[in-house]
């Protein structure tokens, strides 16, 4: 049978220890291309289900395939080859502060190059070259001599874009990647990730706290409660009915988006309503 899904879930359980499990029957399939928005309360289980797909964290039970290739089943060197093809982009930006940007965006090619040269830093001419693309890419192209710690957020969460991106992945694994910056760089950041995923045809599953950020920059939502997917579906479909069904009565309120990013460019809204999960 032919699968059109470059990755597929099936029957995928979490339990950590004797807790109740973080995730239950997680059924999820993801097309080539597609940017999905993961969200739910705190303590849904979106990090876990992120971190099952790479395997940081070791699902219980259930099968995870990606180009087909049962990524549950693989260990050492093949789980690190697979792992190449799913980059991650962190809340925190997980940037070495002591090192330059150029050396951050270049340590994505680690699990290209063998250990001495990295260690020795000295990385391919087209690995260089493909890195001052990438930093010209995301808006960042006089930066690679800077350290990564006189940066601001927004641009740290550029240089971790550049060095996911420069991991050559099909996959982006993206883990609140607003959640330390203002509104208007947070949509920046959105805006970006959407658009290098439509570039070079990547599929994103994009764990995100704010409904209107997800509703504005993604493909598609999937809402977790409790640990169960208790929606999916197109962000045009999200009702107040719904973001009930996710987040339980808590208060919510649904208002316009703020039209004062008129100078950011970009893709315009995907609904001229934005609500959000006010969940102070
Ligand atoms: N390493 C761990 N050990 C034990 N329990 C954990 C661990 N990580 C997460 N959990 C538990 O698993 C459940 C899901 O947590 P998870 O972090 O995946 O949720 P989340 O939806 O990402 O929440 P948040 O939005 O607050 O980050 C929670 O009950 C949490 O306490």
């Amino acid at each position: 049978m032919s699968d059109t899904a470059m990755l597929r879930l099936e029957g995928v359980q979490k339990r950590y220890g004797r807790d109740e499990p973080a995730l239950i029957d997680i059924d999820l399939a993801l097309p080539r291309g597609q940017v999905m928005a993961l969200i739910g309360p705190s303590g849904a289980g979106k990090s876990t289900l992120i971190r099952c797909v790479n395997r940081l964290v070791e699902p219980t039970q259930g099968e995870i395939r990606l180009e087909g290739v049962a990524l549950t089943r693989l260990h050492g060197a093949e789980l690190r080859r697979a792992r190449r093809s799913m980059a991650m982009i962190f809340q925190e930006y997980a940037l070495v502060d002591r090192l330059t940007v150029m050396e951050n965006v270049l340590s994505g090619r680690l699990g290209y190059v063998g250990f001495w040269r990295s260690f020795l830093r000295r990385y391919p001419s087209a690995d260089i070259e493909t890195a001052l693309h990438m930093l010209d890419r995301v808006g960042m192209p006089h930066a690679m001599d800077k350290r990564a710690d006189a940066l601001s957020g927004g641009q740290r969460q550029r240089v971790g874009i550049a060095r996911a991106l420069l991991q050559s992945p099909s996959l982006l694994l993206v883990d609140e990647p607003t959640a330390s910056l203002d509104p208007r760089t947070s949509r920046q950041i959105m805006r970006l990730i959407r658009e290098l995923c439509v570039e070079r045809g990547l599929a994103a599953i994009i764990n995100i706290h704010d409904v209107a950020l997800a509703e504005r920059f993604a493909d598609r939502i999937v809402g977790l409660r409790d640990g169960r997917i208790v929606f999916d579906g197109r962000p045009d479909t999200l009702t107040p009915s719904v973001l009930t069904t996710i987040y339980g009565e808590e208060e919510w309120s649904t208002e316009p988006e703020p039209a004062d990013d008129a100078d950011e460019g970009g893709v315009s809204p995907a609904t001229p309503m934005a609500v959000h999960g006010g969940m102070s």
